[in-house]
């Protein structure tokens, strides 16, 4: 029978008897919280990755104030239709799923906090029959939709997240691979200087926080207001109120005291990087580090990157330490304490009792019982007071965590923003100043700034007044023209640095054309053979046909016998069998030598047939006789060649053989365009490439070179005081 609570209570007394259990449970309920809020912590710092909180101007190391602010809110605000596209979508779907999920988890921790009561009840009333219904057969059916509902929830979640990150990374591809954005990106636009990182972990990184947020938010808010609905029902409706005001409280002042200890991860992740980076370039240069014997001293740079991690760590766990304590205080000792206070108030003050829960059970198996559910925690589950203190600490993670989240948010956005903006021909970019008291400037283009026009137009490349300037804005050449026809095969050259490239870079549209007239054919016509070719990953078959396919190859007329006739010119067959066949995968930079790659680049350039080809010192390590048939094949199938080559005299015979234009720069900003002639070719170098092609047969242009490195100061001479006019058109 129950009865109203006095002092002369006899429940007093067993209150007593039960008030040592009653403490520890309480104790244990507030370590279970804060053990909670510690995998909680861990959780999210396991999320942190190298980039974390680091927004930063790379060039000018500015960093950028990250927040919960209104930038945030228009960063997600464009970036959720990426990630979630329509109603219709499978994200929402899979968002309506993971709210039901979460209902129904709420609705079986309120079921399991009273029927825990129940149980306790059961067993301090030694009621077996009771005790068997409930924890064998409640519970032996119960468990299953516990079971299926908190791994439903992992599921919901990790789908989630993977939904958001596939539908982020395909629409990064797309923008970042549309063209040639991904040039661009990192080559005249330069506010990104990560973009792999950002394309693949902090999408990723953003897609997980953002599926993990939802959760985070939406179930600790549902749960603080069932659980103190319930505990207000049980203890007192100031209970709930006190606590929660507590756990703001606590939350605020930790907030307000921490050190800044994200900024500490995102340092740490970057030394983390730099440290990888060292052992990365010893795998990747250890044959000329090998050579140099550079063991030693390639020792001291990973050990140095090492250290500056540790002392950095160390300062982290320093202060770790120190913060620890404060934590621990305030979280989960004066936690523990108003805990103490709220569960043990109805018991001591009758009149709160009567005021509040109407009266007090007698019964101590009732005192019992209400304890367990609305305290304990059994099994994983908890009762009312530790879902509720769990749920607002949730909450108070959640809203720390929308930092971070805010980092990753701004990361992915600034992707988005750049290659948006480069797609539409916008580029920013942050020029280091000559003058070193200067600060670095901010340079822009815009559609406004590029005044030049392009005509596609098939067999002729007409540059008419086209300034050579690069993405800094520095001119090469203030105003070139000149006209190339089918046929006209052109050497190019001129010292390091003048421009030779970047000519190409504009012919190709990689830079944009600042002003003047180019009339060129579609990109798609003209081909460039660089000195190192690129080898893709894949089968031997699409090295030659990069960046065609087996099938696009097939299409084009290019069956492996096909194929096999191109190798023969090249005098590359042999490949085929020693790689193991047409679909052999290898790292093909690896296992090809520096004239095999040269001869495979040509190969490709014969697949593709282009109406100009760029060569760009291509031939330096194939042997004389190779290099020959390689341009009269070229020649053969009507490819217009221009040669890059930092000297006519460097060039081969065999080469000059093949050209009849010479296209010159003097480095000072004057060109000229005119007819290859015999003088271009000093006499020294003519007959050392003739001795040793004869010679040898097999000489390479590299042998070649250092033989007549003496002379190489000579010729630079001679070649200037050739030039005779400048900005002539021929
Ligand atoms: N992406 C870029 N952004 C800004 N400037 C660049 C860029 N690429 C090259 N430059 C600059 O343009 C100038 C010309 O470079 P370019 O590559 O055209 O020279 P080059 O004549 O081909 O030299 P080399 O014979 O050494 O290959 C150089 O001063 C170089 O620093």
């Amino acid at each position: 029978m129950g009865q109203t609570l006095s002092t002369t209570n006899p429940l007093s007394s067993s209150f007593r008897r039960s008030r040592s259990s009653l403490l520890l449970g309480i104790g244990l309920l507030i370590f279970l919280y804060n053990r909670h809020a510690q995998q909680e912590r861990r959780r999210q710092a396991r999320l942190s990755t190298r980039s974390d909180v680091r927004i930063q101007d790379n060039r000018n190391r500015r960093s950028k104030r990250v927040g919960v602010d209104a930038r945030f809110l228009a960063q997600i605000k464009r970036l959720l239709p990426i990630c979630i596209p329509g109603v219709a979508s499978k994200e929402a779907a899979l968002l309506v799923g993971l709210a039901i999920v979460l209902i129904c988890r709420t609705a079986l921790d309120i079921w399991f906090s009273g029927f825990n009561g129940h149980v306790v009840k059961a067993i301090v009333s030694r009621d077996r029959r009771n005790f068997i219904a409930l924890a064998v057969v409640e519970f032996g059916f119960m468990m299953w939709p516990m079971s299926i509902v908190n791994n439903s929830l992992k599921l919901c979640i990790s789908a989630l997240a993977l939904s958001f990150r596939s539908r982020l990374t395909r629409y990064a591809h797309e923008q970042y691979l549309k063209g040639i954005t991904f040039y661009k990106v990192s080559n005249i636009d330069n506010r990104i200087q990560n973009a792999d990182q950002l394309l693949t972990q902090d999408i990723d990184k953003f897609a997980e926080n953002l599926s993990h947020l939802y959760s985070d938010i939406a179930k600790p808010l549902v749960d603080i207001v069932l659980f103190a609905y319930k505990l207000g029902e049980a203890i007192g409706k100031e209970a709930p109120f006190f606590m929660i005001s507590y756990f703001i409280f606590s939350g605020l002042v930790l907030r307000a005291m921490s050190p800044p200890f994200g900024r500490y991860t995102a340092v740490e992740q970057k030394l983390e990087g730099d440290f990888r980076f060292t052992h990365s370039r010893i795998i990747t240069h250890s044959e000329e580090i090998a050579f140099y014997r550079g063991g030693e001293r390639e020792k001291g740079v990973v050990n140095a990157s090492f250290d500056k991690i540790l002392r950095h760590v160390k300062k982290i766990y320093r202060l770790r330490f120190a913060n620890g304590i404060f934590d621990s205080v305030l979280v989960k000792y004066c936690a523990t304490m108003t805990a103490y206070y709220l569960l043990a108030r109805p018991v001591f003050d009758p009149r709160y009792a009567t005021e509040h829960m109407g009266k007090l059970d007698a019964d101590p198996t009732k005192i019992m019982e209400d304890y367990s559910r609305n305290c304990k925690y059994c099994l994983g589950v908890s009762g009312y007071l530790v879902n509720l203190s769990q749920a607002v600490g949730r909450l108070i993670l959640a809203g720390r965590d929308l930092t971070r989240f805010a980092g990753y948010t701004s990361r992915v956005s600034e992707l988005f923003d750049v290659l948006d903006d480069v797609n539409n021909d916008r580029y920013e970019r942050t020029v280091v100043s000559k003058d070193s008291s200067e600060a670095n400037v901010n340079k822009e283009i815009t559609p406004a700034d590029l005044k030049g026009r392009i005509i596609t137009q098939d067999g002729v490349i007409n540059f008419e007044n086209v300034p050579i300037q690069t993405p800094n804005h520095d001119v090469l050449v203030k105003d070139m023209s000149f006209k190339v026809e089918t046929g006209m095969n052109c050497l190019i050259s001129g010292p390091n640095g003048c421009g030779k490239s970047s000519l190409f870079r504009i012919l190709g549209d990689l830079w944009p054309l600042f002003d003047g007239i180019l009339t060129k054919p579609s990109s798609d016509k003209l081909f460039y053979v660089p000195q190192k070719p690129y080898l893709a990953l894949g089968t031997f078959r699409d090295q030659i046909t990069y960046p065609d396919n087996k099938v696009q190859a097939r299409r084009r007329g290019y069956d492996d016998e096909a194929l096999m006739e191109l190798l023969n010119v090249v005098h590359l067959s042999y490949l085929v069998e020693r790689e193991g066949g047409w679909d052999a995968v290898q790292d093909w930079a690896d296992v090809l030598s520096g004239g095999e790659k040269q001869r495979v680049a040509m190969a490709r350039l014969f697949y593709h047939k282009p109406q100009f080809a760029i060569l760009d010192e291509c031939t330096s390590a194939v042997s004389v006789d190779v290099e020959g048939i390689m341009y009269t094949h070229a020649k053969e199938l009507g490819i217009t060649l221009f040669t890059v080559s930092h000297r006519v005299s460097l060039v081969s015979e065999q080469a000059l053989k093949y050209h009849e234009w010479l296209l010159r720069f003097d480095g000072e900003g004057d060109y000229e365009f005119r007819k290859l002639e015999e003088s271009d070719l000093t006499a020294p170098f003519a007959s050392a490439n003739k001795a040793s092609a004869s010679t040898s047969g097999k000489k390479t242009r590299h042998d070649e070179e250092e033989k007549s490195e003496e002379d190489e100061g000579d010729e630079a001479d001679n070649e200037k005081n050739s030039m005779t006019s400048s900005n002539g058109d021929d």
